[in-house]
């Protein structure tokens, strides 16, 4: 398995180019079982959730074309409904093939993603609100098997928890269910805005997309399209915050601060010089002293959750103590154990942690156990004295386009090591 060495001690200058985001690639891959015809995406990152999907729409039968990072998919050539568990177990996002396929085809088996290293994650939201479109499901030898009888029929949906994906697989399929769909307490990424567009563009009939309350009028069927995925926001706040305990400057390009400000309102907290223009953000930390900030993870607009593990290991790095509450996964702290390996002084008490200040950070053989967790390890690699070694770096490369590449244009001393 692979590692990441980092050699300690280094600050961090320069500009990077952030990648599309990963959380809106996923979906809008999976969008694209929905149409008889070809779509093409710009702007897909390079990861390995994205080759993920690759493999599973190719088993679906699609057609996959790649041209730089263009991706092109034919919907014409589906002919297959079950998304097997050797590639839904690598990636949780696969069960957004469930709400397409049900809905072009009247039926699907898709494998129950099964919980991660983050929490249970259970998918029950998906199945009531497919089941409350008029579908059929039953859950059995690990399968979800879902079928309907026609179209799918338009709904009044209430989640009674603010979904992510719930909220992206129930709007996929009610763009081609009979009637009007409200899906309410829905959860108002960007990336579902930018799911929205996709779907828009498709030929979808969408209102509401970005707030709580999304309304869909079902079409009989939707055309290939063009669309552009948005910056991945989750990579932006890595390198600012990366630049931050650095006490460095970073210039990320080629993203959008309008996505962002919960997290760049901490960097302000935390004393950072934070600057924003069109599609650029500036975070300048040098000769400014770095202060702890309180963090609570909220569904957005509030603090995203896949930004916490890199506040933590900021918090590790600056003046002052601070508590981080973790609100919407129940397991999100395993990055903290890996932390004080290193020297952090954090404490857990259920789903806080109270990071006081640290005296010492020093390098060690760390374990990355999940994506944002990998990050704030490495993030804290490059702030220790020493060398760092990252074990487990699959689950960086699930989110982070040759995260080494960009960290070692910025000064970082990080190596890939095949093992
Ligand atoms: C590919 C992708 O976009 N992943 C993101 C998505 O994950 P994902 O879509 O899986 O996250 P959800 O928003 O669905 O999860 C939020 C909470 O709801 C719970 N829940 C969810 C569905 C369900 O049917 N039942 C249920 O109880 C989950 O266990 C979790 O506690 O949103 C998360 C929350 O912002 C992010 O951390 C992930 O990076
Ligand atoms: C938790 C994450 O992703 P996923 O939902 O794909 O596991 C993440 O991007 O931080």
């Amino acid at each position: 398995m692979d590692q990441f060495v980092i050699q300690g001690g280094t600050t961090l200058a320069g500009e990077v180019t952030i990648s599309g985001a990963k959380n809106a690639a996923l979906p809008i891959l999976f969008a694209a079982l929905l149409p008889n015809g070809k779509s093409r995406f710009s702007n897909v990152p390079q990861l390995r959730d994205i080759g993920t999907t690759e493999a599973l729409l190719k088993t679906l039968g699609a057609g996959v074309a790649w041209q730089g990072d263009v991706l092109e998919i034919d919907g014409s050539c589906v002919d297959k409904v079950l998304a097997p568990y050797e590639l839904v177990k690598q990636m949780r996002a696969s069960v957004l093939a469930l709400g397409p396929l049900l809905a072009r085809f009247g039926e699907a088996q898709v494998s129950l993603p099964g919980g991660c290293a983050i929490g249970a994650r259970p998918v029950d939201i998906h199945i009531k609100g497919l089941e409350r479109m008029g579908a059929e499901i039953n859950v059995e030898n690990g399968y979800i098997n879902a079928t309907s009888s026609g179209r799918l029929k338009g709904a009044e949906i209430y989640m009674e928890m603010v979904s992510v994906g719930a909220t992206e697989n129930l709007l996929m399929a009610a763009t081609l269910a009979d009637g009007t769909t409200v899906l309410d307490n829905a959860a108002q990424e960007p990336e579902i805005v930018n799911l929205a567009e996709c779907l828009t563009a498709m030929g979808a009939n969408i209102k509401g997309a970005g707030t709580s309350r999304i309304e869909i009028q079902g079409v009989e069927q939707l055309a290939g399209c063009e669309h552009r995925i948005l910056p991945d926001r989750i990579e932006t706040g890595t390198f600012l915050v990366a630049a931050a305990m650095a006490n460095g400057e970073v210039l990320c390009k080629n993203t959008d601060h309008t996505s962002l400000e919960p997290v760049l309102e901490k960097l302000r907290a935390a004393n950072a010089l934070v600057e924003v223009h069109t599609d650029t953000i500036y975070v300048d930390m040098r000769n400014r002293t770095l202060q702890a900030v309180n963090i609570k993870t909220m569904p957005h607009p509030g603090f995203p959750t896949d930004m916490q593990a890199q506040f933590t290991a900021l918090n590790v790095v600056a003046q002052g103590s601070a508590t981080i509450t973790e609100t919407i996964f129940e397991n999100r702290f395993m990055h903290v154990p890996e932390l004080q390996r290193m020297g952090a002084n954090i404490r857990l008490e259920g789903n806080t942690a109270i990071c006081g200040e640290t005296e010492k950070l020093s390098g060690a053989q760390v374990m990355a156990t999940d994506l944002r967790a990998s990050a704030s390890l490495i993030l804290t690699g490059i702030v220790a004295t020493g060398e760092t070694v990252v074990d487990r770096i699959y689950h960086v490369d699930r989110g982070y386009q040759r995260i080494e590449d960009k960290l070692s244009q910025l000064g970082a001393n990080i190596k890939r090591k095949h093992n």
